[in-house]
């Protein structure tokens, strides 16, 4: 089973920005406390980013033994996580801070513990304030890598100004290590 996500006709496709780091090279954390990709945020899955040819990003993350769901595999909340972090770097691109409005997944195939998948992201296209991206993911180590997808992704993200997370503030965890809300690059 697949999803039945369409993309509007009347979108745009950006172009690489100028500030935009080269293929290759590490893309920043957006927030030192992030689940996703912080430093300063322990129990988190610390992916890291890089950029890729043309507009599109790539991820990594190693299937640690917490991350179990079913026997032996992957949780699929933790690799809607993955996909949800990956495809909002991807709207990196634009420079602005962004925050999922949807997102979802097709599971294609079980994903076991101690794999690492490499997830790879773009932006579809942009319409005002609303970037659709599409992401997949394979295994790239581990006893089953491949080149198979193994899961697939879509998501809408909306650009929000810096203030969205003003009322926020008081619940972050201890002392910030990276500016407040500065999803930017
Ligand atoms: C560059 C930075 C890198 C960052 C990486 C981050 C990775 C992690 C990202 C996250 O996990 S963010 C956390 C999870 N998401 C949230 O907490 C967002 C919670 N939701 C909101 O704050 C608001 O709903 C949101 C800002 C998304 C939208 O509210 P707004 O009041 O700003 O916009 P509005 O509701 O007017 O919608 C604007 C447009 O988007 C459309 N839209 C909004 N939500 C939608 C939705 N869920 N599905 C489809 N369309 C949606 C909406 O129909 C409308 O379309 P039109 O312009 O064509 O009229």
């Amino acid at each position: 089973m697949s999803s039945t996500w369409t993309l509007p006709d009347d979108l745009d496709l950006p172009t690489r920005p100028d500030f935009f780091p080269a293929p290759g090279e590490a893309l920043p954390q957006h927030w030192s406390k992030c689940f996703g990709c912080g430093d300063d945020q322990p129990s988190g899955m610390a992916m890291t980013f890089i950029a890729e040819e043309g507009i599109e990003v790539s991820g990594r993350l190693t299937v640690a033994n917490r991350y179990q769901g079913g026997p032996g595999v992957i949780h699929g909340g933790i690799l809607s996580v993955a996909f949800d972090e990956t495809q909002g770097m991807a709207c990196m691109l634009l420079g602005v801070p962004v925050v999922t409005g949807h997102l979802e997944i097709d599971f294609a195939k079980p994903i076991p513990l101690g794999s690492v998948l490499e997830f790879r992201a773009r932006m579809d296209g942009m319409t005002g304030r609303k970037l659709y991206t599409s992401a997949e993911a394979r295994i790239v180590e581990g006893p089953t890598a491949g080149d198979d997808v193994v899961a697939t992704s879509r998501g809408l993200f909306l650009t929000i100004k810096p203030e969205h997370f003003t009322p926020m503030k008081d619940f972050v965890d201890g002392e910030a290590t990276s500016p407040f809300g500065s999803s930017t690059l």
